[in-house]
């Protein structure tokens, strides 16, 4: 499992540059422009000159509306200010055509630009709060529209976590189903590293973490902090060795 660690600007960023043995992908993201809120071209630049050259830059392209050509222009900016994972949340689509549409334009507008980055389609877990599409819906709209990865996260940071809206049991149907059409899955919304068991088991291909990261567990006040990295992913690893274990076992 793939740990992705969202920094809100190049301060944090460089928090995750002297974590950068504990993480996989920085995504650059603007929290209080919302959950998947996006930051500006210069600062998604800044972070891909401040960490390390092997670790990817992810950056979100916001909280989006049902608007094609303003989404898709946009994730093409992204990946002009060097992020090679695009991250999409589909916030304004009420139906899987509308969030087709908006992926597939995404898709064309960035890997015309750069055929190697990754296209992520976000939808939310709790996605019955906002009113956009069923979380199982994304990977079939991830797939229909070419995109390389699903992920959920959670709209409305209010504690509430991926699995209280989203229990583990359904992630593992997420997971099952991104995994049929070729996808990555990606997971994400307050986790924490209580959940790293369930997540593990269930196969998730990249955890997206921030607020337990951040001092004090709080993503709008905290700040990133390197120990508290080292420490998320040294429980990664116990319990990535213990599923390993349990493995044969259970064969
Ligand atoms: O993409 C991951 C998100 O930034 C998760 O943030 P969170 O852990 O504070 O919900």
């Amino acid at each position: 499992m793939l740990l992705l660690i969202s920094p809100d600007g190049i301060e944090e960023a460089l928090a995750c540059a002297k974590a950068a043995e504990h993480l996989d992908i920085v995504d650059v993201k603007k929290p209080d422009e919302g959950s998947l809120g996006a930051n500006f071209p210069w600062v998604i630049r800044e972070i891909r000159d401040a960490v390390p050259a092997d670790k990817p830059v992810s950056a979100t392209v916001g909280d989006v509306p049902y608007k094609p050509g303003t989404v898709a222009q946009a994730a093409l900016g992204a990946a002009v200010s060097g992020a090679t994972y695009i991250k999409v949340g589909l916030y304004g689509c009420t139906t899987p055509e509308q969030g087709v549409e908006v992926m597939r334009a995404v898709v064309r507008a960035v890997k015309d630009h750069r055929p190697d980055a990754l296209v992520v389609a976000s939808g939310y877990a709790d996605a019955h709060r906002v009113g956009c599409v069923n979380p199982l819906a994304l990977p079939d709209i991830a797939a229909r529209a070419g995109a390389d990865a699903a992920m959920l996260d959670t709209a409305i940071k209010d504690g509430t976590r991926l699995f209280d809206h989203v229990p583990p049991d359904v992630c593992a149907e997420f997971v099952r189903r991104a995994h049929a059409s070729g996808l990555l899955a990606a997971l994400a919304g307050s986790v924490k590293q209580a959940d790293l068991g369930p997540l593990t088991r269930i196969g998730t291909d990249i955890v997206g973490v921030r607020g337990a990261v951040c001092s004090g567990g709080d993503r709008n006040a905290g700040r990133i902090q390197p120990h508290l990295v080292a420490a998320f992913r040294a429980e990664m690893d116990r319990q990535a060795r213990e599923h390993a274990a349990d493995v044969p076992a259970l064969n």
